[in-house]
């Protein structure tokens, strides 16, 4: 295995983003998988610089929170945009994704039943934006920034797919997101990962609800 490790809960989560920015780039990683009674031990929690996982090791460097895991990736691997003002839109285009994950996991574990047909309702103006980002360059028929793959393509990916399950017609007032999906998942390496057991065994969420 490379030198790359990713310790989380066998669940897509805060971990796939990552997973896919991996497979498509032709990494290799070592899943740490974590289960439930390893979590209730404590001793991986006390490690966690924030008591959370994902976890992720470079060889001996060890990082926390998934958005730093992935700007990481990103500074080694160039997906970071072409300079200094791509990355900062990317910045910002990845904190839009981070608050639309926040939203998706608040409904995912505190208010399913109840807030599925709302939050499914109130969708469309979620990712409105996204669809704008993407006419706006070039015509939507490449990546949400720039001429390259970014971190941020593959964290916008996870969640389109994410809502995709959600609700499978979210993206039918919206051709280019749904175009960007396929293209993406099409992706040789990337589409070998989506076809894998591990990606296919891998419940979406830590509660059974997608
Ligand atoms: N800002 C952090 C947040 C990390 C995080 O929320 N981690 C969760 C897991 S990721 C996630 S989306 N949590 C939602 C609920 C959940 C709990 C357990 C398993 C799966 C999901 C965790 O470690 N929970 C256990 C604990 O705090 O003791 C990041 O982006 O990495």
């Amino acid at each position: 295995p490379g030198k790359y490790t990713l310790t989380y809960f066998p669940v897509r989560g805060r971990g796939e983003a990552t997973r896919m920015l991996l497979a498509d780039q032709k990494q290799e990683w070592t899943e740490d998988v974590v289960t439930g009674e390893i979590w209730q031990k404590g001793d991986l929690k006390k490690s966690c610089v924030f008591g959370q996982v994902p976890r992720f090791q470079d060889g001996d460097f060890v990082l926390v929170q998934s958005n730093a895991i992935l700007r990481h990736l990103a500074r080694n691997h160039g997906l970071y945009g072409q300079d200094a003002r791509e990355a900062t839109l990317l910045d910002m285009v990845n904190d839009g994704v981070e608050d639309l994950r926040v939203k998706y996991a608040r409904l995912i574990y505190q208010n399913y039943d109840a807030g599925k047909a709302e939050y499914i309702e109130a969708l469309p103006a979620q990712l409105r934006p996204f669809e704008n980002l993407l006419a706006q360059n070039d015509g939507g028929k490449g990546f949400i920034v720039g001429k390259k793959i970014s971190f941020v393509d593959y964290n916008l990916l996870d969640i389109l797919q994410l809502h995709l399950v959600l609700a499978p017609n979210c993206l039918d007032s919206f051709p280019l997101l749904a175009a960007y999906v396929q293209r993406l998942n099409a992706r040789p390496h990337l589409k070998t990962y989506l076809e894998s057991e591990g990606r296919k065994q891998r419940p979406i969420n830590g509660n059974g609800k997608q």
